[in-house]
């Protein structure tokens, strides 16, 4: 088994999660405590971006426009690309004071860096982080860049969680058919049938639009569990023509970039009523998931940031048609799972071991991914 730590940086902006697990690339080390319930995979940390630090990020991702070729940093990239391996490098010295693990304890990081372009259809997907500066600093191993092997033979780059999710899934007993949703700024679901083969894709907008809402409208960063949006009335003629849009009825693979759906599409409702619809558009979004399920799950687990809003939960209850627990309460982590995911598939690409498959990415072949930086280099 070896030890790993992942690093993740959401298309949220809101901080580095930091989670540490123990793996070989294939099973992942899981305890249960006396009542069967799992216990935590490993320590987790966190480190939230500032108001500068988001601020320039987010002028990140509209430089990132201009961006024609992966290596160009136009405008605030460079800047940003500094800052994103600096905090991380910040998140992870933190992370191991705080848990007195020296650096020789842990075999490799797994570092996602911040996505700033995503355009499958344009091989095209750029995480700015510099994984041979990180490695270098932390003395330790460093897999970074890890969609990009994918997107150049022909996959969408995204999700990479799903192995992931159905190794967590084996680990837990779960032989049911599953689903699996990560509910961030992006929405994914990773669909686990019976007999084991795994089916994901984007379901469309999670909390951005959301989120874009609230800051636009009421200066708040989110709508704390929903309150906003329960006492709204979702504008159901704007949500059947959002829901018209081809993205949903696209057989998958297929993944979104954060900006493809704005929050400005409910600019004529008020503030309740846009948030309603919004999160009503999410929910509807991930029940379209069931049109490509060939063995529809019977129970979701609901992992993210989303699984902190009650209203939005209550609507997937309601069109999902299964049971859905959150992922915190079945002993997984809602919030560090992405973390944890990355720490994994550091470990498959440094065993060679494949990270996407075509049931996940679309890539023709299973394939592994990641570049690896030593701390000597
Ligand atoms: N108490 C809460 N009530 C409602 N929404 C919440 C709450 N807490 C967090 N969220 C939502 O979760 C979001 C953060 O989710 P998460 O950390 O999973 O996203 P991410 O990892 O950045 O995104 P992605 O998975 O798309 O990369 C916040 O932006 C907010 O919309
Ligand atoms: C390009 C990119 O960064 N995509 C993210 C985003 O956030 C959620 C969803 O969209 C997912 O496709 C992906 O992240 C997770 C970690 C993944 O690749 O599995």
């Amino acid at each position: 088994m070896r030890r790993a730590i992942g690093l993740m940086s959401g298309t949220s902006l809101d901080g580095v999660d930091v989670a540490l697990i123990e793996t070989d690339g294939e099973t992942i080390r899981v305890e249960r405590s006396h009542n069967g319930y799992l216990e935590p995979l490993g320590p987790t940390g966190y480190r939230a971006y500032s108001d500068d630090d988001r601020a320039l990020l987010r002028q990140a991702l509209v430089d990132a426009e201009a961006v024609t070729e992966r290596s160009e940093r136009p405008g605030c990239l460079g800047a940003a690309e500094e800052l994103v391996t600096r905090l991380h490098a910040e998140a992870v010295e933190n992370f191991l004071a705080e848990n007195g693990l020296s650096a020789a304890e842990i075999d490799v990081v797994g570092f996602h860096g911040q996505t700033v372009v995503h355009r499958p259809d344009q091989k095209m997907s750029v995480q700015i982080g510099d994984g041979q500066a990180l490695s270098r600093r932390l003395g330790i191993k460093v897999v970074s860049d890890l969609r990009h092997a994918d997107i150049e033979a022909g996959g969408q780059g995204a999700p990479l969680v799903p192995v992931f999710h159905r190794a967590l899934a084996q680990a837990s007993g779960f032989t049911e058919s599953l689903g699996i949703l990560n509910i961030g700024g992006v929405a994914n679901a990773t669909l686990i049938a019976r007999d084991g083969r795994i089916l994901a894709f984007d379901t469309g907008p999670g909390n951005a639009l959301i989120d874009d809402w609230m800051r636009e409208r009421t200066g708040h960063a989110l709508d704390d569990n929903g309150r906003t949006a329960a006492r709204g009335r979702p504008d159901e003629q704007l949500l059947a023509w959002l829901l018209v849009h081809p993205f949903f009825a696209r057989r998958p693979p297929k993944s979104l970039d954060r900006n493809w759906f704005s929050h400005k599409l409910a600019g004529q409702l008020s503030t309740e009523d846009g948030a309603a619809t919004l999160t009503a558009f999410t929910a509807r979004a991930v029940a379209r998931a069931l049109d490509h399920a060939s063995d529809p799950p019977v129970r979701w687990i609901v992992a993210g940031g989303g699984a902190r809003n009650g209203e939005l939960l209550r609507q997937l209850n309601y069109h999902l048609r299964a049971e859905i627990t959150t992922a915190d309460a079945i002993g997984w982590s809602s919030a560090f799972l992405e973390a944890q995911a990355f720490a994994y598939l550091a470990v498959r690409s440094t065993e060679g071991l494949p990270i996407t498959f075509p049931s996940t990415t679309g890539v023709r072949e299973a394939i592994t991914g990641g570049v690896l930086a030593r701390p000597g280099e």
